[in-house]
């Protein structure tokens, strides 16, 4: 299950009747372009690999949460769907505007459910569409619920072409205690198969198991 943490997200298999490309015009419109001391190493219990990170994602039409489901399964990480506790519309010019009236008033949408054991994670995977050359408001919403000081936030995108836009420096002006390493950056298309672009870019950032 992609929602795999805890045991909070029961509601989070929502399906998204659009395609998994829905945004044909933004390919043209939008292309620029651990931790503990190793002080008895004979007598502690290997940590199960990735059982510190967790993948955390948002995404409206699938291409998010595919990349966000091969981390998981490269990695092993748990996962856990940020959903708006007042969902998009599922029509693709509704939720543009929708998108952008957030982005205006500068938004927070409230996340269903809270994701348990936040603490006990060192590496957070932090993925999302780019929206309207930004993340989607809900990430702002869970970057203001939720301290990530001290640890470890991979980015991860999935876009038109835009890429991250200015997402990066966005995420670290929210949690400037956090270290964020290099991200990674998809296209929709190539968000539909994204195994070898994801296991180079864990290697990449020293994650692969
Ligand atoms: C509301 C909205 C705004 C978007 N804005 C951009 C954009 O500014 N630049 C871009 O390259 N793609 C943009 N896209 C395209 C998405 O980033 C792209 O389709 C992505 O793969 C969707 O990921 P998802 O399937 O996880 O939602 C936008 C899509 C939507 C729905």
């Amino acid at each position: 299950s992609m929602n795999s943490t805890s045991s909070e997200k029961s509601t989070g298999s929502q399906t998204r009747e659009q395609s998994s490309q829905p945004s044909e015009e933004f390919s043209t419109a939008f292309s620029t372009s651990e931790g503990t001391p190793d002080t008895t190493p004979e007598s502690m219990p290997e940590p199960e690999p990735g059982a510190n990170a967790l993948v955390i994602y948002f995404s409206w039409s699938g291409n998010t949460e595919t990349i966000a489901g091969e981390i998981a399964s490269q990695t092993g990480a748990d996962t856990f769907q940020l959903e708006p506790a007042t969902a998009y519309s599922t029509d693709y010019n509704t939720v543009l505007d929708e998108a952008q009236a957030e982005q205006r008033a500068d938004a927070r949408p409230e996340i269903v459910g809270s994701i348990e054991n936040f603490d006990s994670y060192d590496v957070i995977y932090l993925g999302f569409p780019n929206w309207w050359g930004d993340m989607p408001m809900i990430l702002y919403s869970f970057l203001d619920d939720y301290d990530l000081s001290g640890k470890t936030i991979a980015p991860f995108v999935s876009s038109g072409g835009s890429g991250f836009s200015d997402a990066l420096s966005a995420i670290a002006s929210a949690e400037p205690g956090a270290t964020i390493t290099d991200g990674l950056s998809l296209s929709s298309s190539a968000s539909q198969t994204p195994g070898g672009a994801v296991a180079d870019w864990l290697a990449d950032i020293g994650f692969a198991e």
